[in-house]
């Protein structure tokens, strides 16, 4: 609205103007050119004031303006009758100076904003990111967690014929023996082993001493498996008993989970030197 009457006020005072150089005498072309440019600065004032919260860059488009307006009012009257007409084109160069100096503040402090904003976008994006994993993944072993191995479940068995189940022997005895730090060793130690056997996108860590491996092949031979899997926790006496389901589409993820799950509880029953803990 206030920019409305301020339009009418730009054109009001450029319809004066034009008025009194049509009625001069000798019609100076140039001032015409002058006026021209003092009407576009004034209506974008105007314009320009309702979006720009910055006031030194209105007061420097302004000075610019009024030093234009002077120069349009100069060949119209002499500088005896209005001395202030020697300051036009002062008024031009400071007011063009000040709003280069307000932008390039104004641009060095949007800039700044921005920086601020893309590294917290990116703190956010690493925190989000953490958070994720952390919904995923076993604080421990940094396997995949039960959740995640459920959600990946239809992928990685579109990939993967073979589902293996792994529990440990005896992981109680070890962590009362040698001390829950060194209990969770021996989960560390089996779930690197595991990653390194089948991949780390392809295991998880369902929840105490139970892991499941996704498998492109059917192991040749499961002691030579087991073995290799407890290779650097032997002296834990702790071992490993394995069940593998062959993956059929017409199963949902529990009933083939369930399926190697008691495999494994067969294998855990039927070996036939059970890994007990030496007293
Ligand atoms: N150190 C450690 N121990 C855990 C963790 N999660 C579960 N446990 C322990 O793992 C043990 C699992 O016990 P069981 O299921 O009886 O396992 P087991 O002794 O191997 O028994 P079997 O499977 O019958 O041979 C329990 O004592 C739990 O306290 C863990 O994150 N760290």
């Amino acid at each position: 609205m206030k920019s409305r009457y301020f339009y009418i006020f730009i054109l009001t005072v450029t319809l004066c103007l034009a008025v009194l150089l049509l009625n001069r005498p000798d019609i100076d072309l140039d001032a015409f050119e002058e006026l021209f440019w003092f009407t576009c600065t004034g209506l974008l004032i105007g314009y320009g004031a309702q979006y720009v919260s910055n006031r030194f860059l209105i007061l420097a488009w302004g000075m610019y303006c009024v030093g234009l307006f002077l120069d349009v009012l100069d060949d119209i009257l002499t500088k005896d009758t209005l001395p202030i007409l020697v300051a036009d084109t002062s008024l031009k160069k400071i007011g063009l100076i000040l709003t280069c100096i307000v932008l390039y503040n104004v641009i060095h402090h949007e800039r700044k904003i921005i920086n601020k904003l893309n590294s917290e976008i990116n703190r956010r994006k690493k925190l989000e990111n953490r958070l994720n994993f952390e919904a995923n993944h076993d604080h421990l072993t940094q396997l995949g967690n039960r959740k995640s191995c459920f959600e990946n479940f239809a992928t990685l068995s579109s990939k993967y014929p073979y589902l293996l189940y792994f529990d440990l022997d005896n992981f109680k005895h070890a962590n009362d023996k040698y001390g829950h730090q060194t209990g969770d060793e021996v989960l560390i130690s089996i779930s690197n082993a595991l990653q390194t056997e089948f991949g780390a996108d392809n295991c998880f860590r369902l929840g105490g001493d139970e892991f499941v491996a996704f498998s492109q092949v059917l192991p040749e031979n499961i002691d030579t498996l087991r073995n290799r899997l407890v290779e650097q926790i032997f002296e834990f006496d702790v071992g490993v008993s394995i069940g593998i389901a062959k993956i059929t589409p017409n199963e949902s993820p529990d009933e083939i989970m369930h399926r190697a799950d008691s495999n494994m509880y067969s294998d855990k029953s039927h070996k036939i030197i059970r890994q007990t803990p030496r007293t």
